[in-house]
């Protein structure tokens, strides 16, 4: 095991409530099994003591003693059930928050429906955690039991039904080995089949509009069915391999009533053991045969738990370093180096740039140049390949990601509102405090349109709120102000805004500026910012940049509309 993941379940086995109910879950198991295995050995004595001694007491006595054992065993494996959900459910909260943050982290980086998968792997481990899979694995505690009462019966017998544990072991083996890449395979196909479907649905106008819809499904088709066909091939050999191990099974009890008949006839052994030996049997060959039989459950399980493991490898949070003292206050940007995933060729070149407190930097350049990726390593969404971004001495990558959030105010390019009020967006989720909200919707120019929302700072403010474009952008610059944040960092805040909503953002960064934030602005406007900024970093293909002082900024931004 590695990483995070390792760090997780070692926590898990270590918080003393875990390992009490697994002990405890074993020690059930244990019991159990005693009352189980007890129950041939009284058959053994109820056929051979009450039939040769015609004692009717000493069968009503054994029969009271095979009905609490019966009920010992259900009454166990109930509790078990319990204790097994219970810890299942322990481990899924631990889990869940770790994967949901590797997933956004995986995210960052350009995975597609990380989130989701994640979510889905986390639910397949504590389905298999709280169900029957893993008490069938305590139950094989009673197999070598089981072996030695049946060598003390007769080694013959036990040598038959050790014959079939091991060749049902091994057949499981097999269909593991077999199936383990094709239900990887097929999961992976589906999962990726899933979010491709998805992503394309969501352009619902598009697919309308353009008359694409079938068209999309007709390409997605063939996909899926290879999928599926993946996942039945797994099947049909899980199928195969199933009915031979329930079949070895019988053959097990079969062949102990058989051998036992022949022992019966040279006065080898008693009727009432070769019952109990039959008994015997079903009890060491039936949990290999549930596990072999809940194939599907451990392939699923098994590929969840690597996936996770394979997600908190891949994406560890990357370790907090704590802030220079001496840092300068304001951003930093440091010999900042950065290529895209796949590029040969860095797109940011070693850019360095001082970013004081109150002041306003314009980034300019073409599209495509790496305008919005500076913003993102600036704000240590990505990793840069050299230097670093510092804010008051932090580095904003190796920061405590809930100390440095509310220091910062961001307005991505895509500006997205999540699911929840206007009131809850713009303050980000934490406690309510309305006064706060509302200055900084005032500062973001949006308090007036918010008021003409049909239910003010209560309206739902999500995919499914019905804000316009113009309305989201405003209310996600409001969500950048609020707390006033010390560096505000906005990706065309303008864009799509009529001309007094251009001069709302504008005065609203003025606004910030003046309260002491460190601004660092991406604009195709230039005139809408010309003679208000400090600074103009200029991008150029192939890496290129140049730090301009005052004054330069409308060429700069005028350049770049051109
Ligand atoms: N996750 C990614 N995977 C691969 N390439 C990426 C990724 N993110 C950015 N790039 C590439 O890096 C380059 C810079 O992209 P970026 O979005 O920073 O440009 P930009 O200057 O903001 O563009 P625009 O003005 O069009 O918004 C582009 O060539 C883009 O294709």
């Amino acid at each position: 095991m590695t990483g995070q993941m390792s760090q997780a379940w070692a926590a898990l086995r270590q918080a003393p409530a875990f390992r009490r109910l697994l002990a405890l879950a074993l020690a059930m198991s244990f019991a159990r099994q005693a009352a189980l295995l007890g129950m041939p050995l009284l058959t053994m004595h109820i056929f051979d003591g009450v039939t040769e001694g015609h004692n009717l007491d000493t069968l009503m006595v054994l029969s009271i003693a095979f009905v609490i054992a019966l009920s010992m065993a259900g009454a166990l494996r109930a509790l078990r059930a319990a204790l097994m959900s219970a810890l299942a459910d322990d481990m899924a909260r631990r889990l869940s928050l770790e994967a949901l943050q590797a997933a956004v982290r995986s995210a960052l980086l350009g995975s597609r429906q990380p989130g989701l998968a994640a979510l889905q792997d986390q639910a397949e481990l504590r389905r298999f955690l709280g169900g029957n899979t893993i008490a069938d694995l305590f139950d094989m505690t009673a197999v070598p039991v089981a072996l030695v009462v049946l060598f003390l019966l007769h080694p013959v017998y036990a040598l038959v039904v050790g014959a079939a544990c091991v060749m049902m072991g091994l057949l499981g083996r097999v269909l593991d080995r077999t199936t383990r890449g094709l239900v990887r395979g097929a999961s992976e196909r589906q999962l990726k089949n899933a979010g491709e479907l998805q992503g394309r649905l969501r352009q619902s106008d598009m697919l309308e509009g353009l008359g694409m819809l079938a068209a999309v499904v007709r390409r997605w088709e063939p996909a899926q069915a290879a999928a599926l066909a993946e996942g039945d091939r797994a099947q049909a050999r899980a199928r195969a391999v199933r009915g031979v191990t329930e079949y070895a099974s019988y053959m097990a009890q079969g062949g102990v009533v058989v051998v036992g008949v022949v022992l019966a006839l040279g006065d080898r052994a008693s009727p009432g053991s070769i019952i109990a030996a039959m008994m015997l049997a079903g009890t060491a060959t039936q949990p290999i045969a549930r596990i072999v039989l809940a194939w599907r459950e451990w392939a699923f399980a098994n590929l969840a738990w690597q996936r996770l493991q394979e997600l908190f490898a891949d994406h560890a949070a990357p370790a907090v370093r704590p802030a220079d003292p001496a840092g300068p206050p304001g951003l930093w940007l440091r010999e900042l180096r950065w290529t895209p995933p796949g590029g040969l060729h860095p797109v940011l070149a070693d850019v360095t740039l001082y970013c004081p407190p109150g002041t306003v930097t314009l980034v300019v350049g073409p599209n495509g140049v790496g305008k919005s990726s500076l913003l993102r390593l600036a704000l240590g969404l990505l990793p840069a390949e050299g230097g670093q971004a510092l804010l008051g001495g932090q580095a904003t990558r190796f920061a405590d990601r809930a100390l440095l959030g509310p220091r910062i105010g961001y307005l991505p390019q895509d500006v997205q509102l999540l699911d929840g009020s206007v009131l809850q967006n713009i303050g980000r989720f934490g406690p309510e405090d309305a006064a706060g909200v509302v200055d900084a919707a005032r500062m973001a120019g949006a308090h007036e349109m918010i008021g003409r929302l049909p239910q003010g700072y209560a309206t739902e403010a999500g995919p499914t709120g019905g804000l316009s474009m113009g309305q989201r952008r405003m209310i996600g610059l409001a969500r950048a102000l609020y707390g006033a944040p010390e560096f505000l960092a906005l990706d065309e805040p303008e864009a799509g805004l009529d001309q007094a909503g251009r001069e709302a953002v504008r005065d609203a960064v003025l606004a910030a500026r003046a309260e002491g934030a460190a601004c660092l602005l991406i604009s195709h406007e230039p005139t809408l910012w010309s003679g208000h900024v400090d600074q103009v970093l200029r991008l150029a293909p192939g890496g290129h940049w140049r730090a301009e002082t005052p004054g330069d900024a409308t060429t700069a931004a005028g350049e770049t509309a051109a």
